[in-house]
């Protein structure tokens, strides 16, 4: 029997006869075979293993990309023609779900540098060190509009940075504002809705936003930063980042303090749809030295991202190159749809005696103790007014007046009534009565309430 090999992946097609006698091997065969062998356990879909040539997804040689194979010169079409089955299956296929929310985006590749010494705040392996550097990406984006929508909105802007450290990958995933419109993330779906365009015009509408936040104080001191100047972000390279919701920084003997983290890189990305569309960012992951506080927003963020992005991504979406660790990692959790995982193990689970995995070493958890009864409440002491009051009053006059101007025509859209108007000058008012009086006879309002 005479076995011919065709080598694809070099220029020449390159036969190799497997009846060779022994004594006839030459080093020129050794060395195919060892690239072979090389290519084999090291390939992995990428522009460095591109052939000259066209071929289908299966690597089979495709002579002609151009024409269809037919019946004769006019056709009809064949359906015996793979190529062109493939080729449309595919296309047909080329767009997942957008992100609910931050659905428009960049993303740029860069590196976080550790500046201070924090290592008495934290155990986190990669900020252990004064010039210790981790590899990122990170990802900028508006909240609230559609994947082809203008960059220019009036919008907060996500800030989000996954760090690929020697733990696993630390995924801070934050806002160029450092404070939220609610505090529960139970009304985050319908403060969402309220934002997103009407679902029968398809347009945003102030009488929405106005209606649903009117319900909410909570969201004044976001408007502070949203109506201010900054609610259109110059650009992303002079925009603030920051994490909003707290996390626990835990150092080697278990002590936790309380901190936020803000970073920014740039740097441009190779593929859109490889590392911006199937980016995945999570506030659940993070690394041994950090962890969650209590905050209700960020629990309910912990459970919200991931469950997306299965839902957007599939099951295996940790395994795409943009978003699986860059450090050894282990478990059998990967079967499913788009599986990348390469096993050869016959132990699936865990514990076995036929397989030495075993548990990572233990890392300090916050060591409070959480205890109380069911309840659903909001926040014993609410402060909706004071913060928000401040930071108008340190507007310079021009600024105050566009800020103002904003309000006015805000308020302005004919369908909202005169109670929501009412509502937002008497928010406004215990935030700063001098805002409320100029809202109000701006308005021509007399409030009611
Ligand atoms: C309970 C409140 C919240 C919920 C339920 C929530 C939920 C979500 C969901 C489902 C996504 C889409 C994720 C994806 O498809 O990959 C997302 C994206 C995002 N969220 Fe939130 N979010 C909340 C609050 C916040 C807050 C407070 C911030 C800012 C600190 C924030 C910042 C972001 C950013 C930056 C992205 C885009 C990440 C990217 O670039 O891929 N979110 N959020």
């Amino acid at each position: 029997m005479e076995l011919t090999l065709f080598n694809h992946y070099s220029t020449q097609s390159n036969p190799i006869n497997a009846n060779d006698s022994v004594s006839s091997i030459s080093l020129c065969w050794f060395l195919e075979v060892l690239w072979r062998f090389i290519y084999v356990i090291t390939y992995r879909p990428a522009s460095s293993y591109n052939s000259p040539f066209f071929t289908t997804n299966s690597g089979a040689p495709v002579w002609n990309n151009n024409s269809s194979m037919t019946v004769g010169p006019r056709g009809p079409i064949l359906l015996e023609d793979y190529h062109l089955v493939e080729k449309l299956a595919n296309f047909d296929r080329e767009r997942i779900p957008e992100r609910v929310v931050h659905a428009r985006g960049a993303s740029a590749k860069g590196f976080f540098e550790v500046t201070h010494d924090i290592s008495n705040l934290t155990c986190a392996d990669f900020l252990r060190a004064p010039g210790v550097q981790t590899p990122l990406i990170v990802r900028f984006s508006t909240v609230i509009h559609e994947r082809g929508s203008p960059e220019t909105l009036r919008d907060p802007r996500g800030f989000a940075v996954k760090f690929y450290t020697r733990e696993g990958n630390f995924d801070l995933v934050g806002n160029n504002i450092p404070v939220f419109f609610i505090r529960d993330g139970m009304k985050f779906p319908d403060m969402v809705h309220a934002l997103k365009p009407n679902p029968k015009s398809h347009i945003q509408e102030n009488w929405r936003v106005m209606d649903f936040f009117s319900h909410h104080p909570e969201s004044l001191n976001m408007f502070t930063f949203l109506f201010d100047d900054i609610g259109i972000p110059q650009d992303y390279r002079h925009m603030e980042g920051s994490g909003v919701n707290t996390y626990m920084l835990i150092n080697k003997s278990g002590k936790a303090h309380y901190s936020l983290l803000e970073e920014d890189a740039v740097r441009n990305i190779d593929n859109f749809f490889a590392e911006n569309e199937q980016l995945a960012f999570c506030p659940a992951i993070i690394v041994p030295g950090i962890y969650y506080s209590d905050d209700k927003l960020l629990q309910t963020r912990v459970f919200s991202y991931a469950d997306t992005q299965r839902h957007r991504l599939g099951p295996n979406y940790l395994q795409l190159p943009v978003n699986s660790p860059k450090c050894s990692h282990h478990n059998n959790h990967h079967e499913g749809f788009m599986n990348f995982m390469h096993r050869d193990e016959e132990v699936n689970y865990f514990p076995s005696r036929y397989d030495p995995v075993r548990h990572a070493e233990k890392y300090p958890t916050p060591p409070a103790v959480c205890s109380g009864k069911r309840e659903r409440c909001v926040i014993e002491k609410e402060n909706n007014f004071k913060e928000p009051g401040e930071r108008y009053r340190s507007f310079t006059p021009e600024r105050l007046e566009r800020f103002i101007g904003r309000w006015i025509d805000a308020l302005s859209d004919p369908r909202i009534t005169h109670e929501i108007r009412s509502i937002w000058i008497s928010y406004w008012s215990q935030a700063d009565k001098s805002l409320g009086q100029k809202l109000a006879s701006r308005l021509n309002v007399r409030p009611n309430i």
